[in-house]
C-alpha cells in the first residue's frame, strides 16, 4: 500500500524535521541517492527500514562529483516515477534539495562575487610561494569539476579520504570522490541520521564514505548493501538506460568473468594476475574496453598479487560509450 511521502527540498526544514523527530525518539536512515531509482535503491531503502524506523531518500545529481567531460547534463532523471517507487516501498520524507552547494537556498539569492570573477575571465591558475617569491601555475586539471565549470566558486572546502579515492575509479575519474566525499558530509551535516546505507556496487564509494566518518567522528553508522542485478546478471544501475539491447548483452560478459572468477578461486586458483588475464581477455572479445580490472583487499583496497584472504574483484569497463561498474567479493 502505497504511503504519504513529505518531499522537502530545505536544508533548514529537513535538517529541523530530523530533530523534531529524534527528540521524539524516532530513528532516522538516510538513503543518498542520484535518482532515476531502480530496485537496488528500493533494496537499500529495504536494508535501512532495518536499522531505523523513518526513512529519509535524498535525490540530488551532486555536480562535484562529475568531471566537465562526463555526463552530469544528460544523467536519468524522473521524479514522478521516483515518487511513485518511494511511496510503494514506504519512505517518510523524500529530500530533494535543487542546489546542495547554494548557501542561501531559502532566500533564493545565488549570486557570489566569485562567481562573477569567473564570469569576467577567471583563468584556471593558481599563484604559490616559492622560495620567497610568487609563481604562477596551471590550477591541477584534476581539481575541475561541474560545480567550478558552473561557475560556482562560493564552495571551498573539500573532503578527500586520499589513499582510498587513489585506485580503482579515481585514477579515470580523478575528482570523482572529492565530490562523493563532500556532499556525502553535507548530507549527513543537514540530515542528521543515525544511519545511511550505500550499495556495494560503488564498493570504493562504500569503503571511502565508512572511512571518511571513522577519521572524522561522524556519529552515523554506515551499513553496506548487498549488489542488486537484473535476471540476466547485470548489476543494475541508472546508466544501463544509456545501453542499446546489444551492448546491455555483450556487458552481461562482466558479470559472467567475475563467476567464473570466482569458481576458479573456490578451485584453488590464487593467481590474480591469471585471474585477472581472463576475465580482460573475456571482457575485450565481448567488445568491452577495460578501464580497470583489480583483486583489491576488501578494506584497504590496495590491489594484491595471490588470493590469501578476502578479497575483491572489482571491475570498470567501458561498453557504447557507458562506463559500467561491477565487483564481486571472494
Ligand atoms: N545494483 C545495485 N545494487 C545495490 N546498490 C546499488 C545498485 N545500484 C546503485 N546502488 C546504490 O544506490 C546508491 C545511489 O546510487 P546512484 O543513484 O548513483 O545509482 P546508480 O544506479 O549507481 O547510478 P549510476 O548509474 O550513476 O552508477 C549508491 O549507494 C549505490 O551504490
Ligand atoms: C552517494 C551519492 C548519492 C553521492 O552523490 C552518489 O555518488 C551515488 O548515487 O552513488
Ligand atoms: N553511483 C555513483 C555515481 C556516479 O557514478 O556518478
Amino acid at each position: 500500500m502505497a504511503t504519504e511521502v513529505e518531499i522537502i527540498t530545505c536544508k533548514n526544514q529537513i535538517r529541523s524535521w530530523s530533530r523534531t523527530m529524534r527528540s521524539n525518539g524516532h530513528k532516522i536512515a538516510l538513503v543518498p541517492t542520484m535518482g532515476y531509482l531502480h530496485q537496488g535503491h528500493i533494496s537499500l531503502v529495504e536494508e535501512a527500514k532495518k536499522h531505523a524506523n523513518l526513512i529519509v531518500v535524498s535525490i540530488y545529481i551532486n555536480p562535484s562529483q562529475f568531471a566537465p567531460n562526463e555526463d552530469l547534463t544528460r544523467y536519468p532523471s524522473d521524479f514522478n516515477s521516483d515518487l511513485l517507487k518511494l511511496k510503494q516501498v514506504g519512505v517518510n520524507v523524500i529530500f530533494h534539495p535543487e542546489n546542495l552547494y547554494e548557501t542561501n537556498s531559502e532566500s533564493g539569492q545565488t549570486g557570489s562575487s566569485e562567481n562573477v570573477e569567473r564570469e569576467s575571465g577567471f583563468e584556471p591558475k593558481i599563484e604559490i610561494e616559492s622560495g620567497g617569491s610568487s609563481v604562477t601555475v596551471e590550477r591541477e586539471s584534476e581539481l575541475s569539476s561541474c560545480l567550478e565549470e558552473r561557475g560556482q566558486l562560493g564552495h571551498q572546502t573539500w573532503i578527500r579520504v586520499e589513499k582510498l579515492e587513489k585506485g580503482l575509479c579515481g585514477k579515470s575519474r580523478p575528482i570523482f570522490f572529492r565530490g562523493v566525499a563532500t556532499v556525502v558530509a553535507k548530507l549527513f551535516n543537514v540530515v542528521e541520521p543515525d544511519v545511511a546505507v550505500f550499495g556495494k556496487k560503488d564498493y570504493q564509494q562504500w569503503r571511502i564514505i565508512c572511512r571518511m566518518v571513522q577519521d572524522l567522528d561522524f556519529s552515523v553508522e554506515v551499513i553496506g548493501s548487498e549488489i542488486v542485478r537484473d535476471a540476466d546478471g547485470l548489476a543494475m544501475s541508472s546508466r544501463n538506460v544509456y545501453l542499446s539491447a546489444y551492448g546491455r548483452q555483450k556487458a552481461l560478459s562482466i558479470n559472467r568473468c567475475l563467476s567464473k572468477a570466482k569458481s576458479s578461486i573456490q578451485s584453488g586458483e590464487i593467481s590474480c594476475k591469471q585471474l585477472r588475464d581472463s576475465v580482460m581477455q573475456e571482457i575485450c572479445e565481448a567488445g568491452g574496453r577495460i578501464d580497470y580490472a583489480e583483486i583489491v583487499d576488501r578494506e584497504s583496497l590496495v590491489e594484491v598479487e595471490e588470493i590469501r584472504g578476502p578479497v575483491v574483484f572489482c571491475i570498470a569497463a567501458w561498453f557504447e560509450n557507458v562506463r559500467l561498474i561491477d565487483n564481486m567479493e571472494m
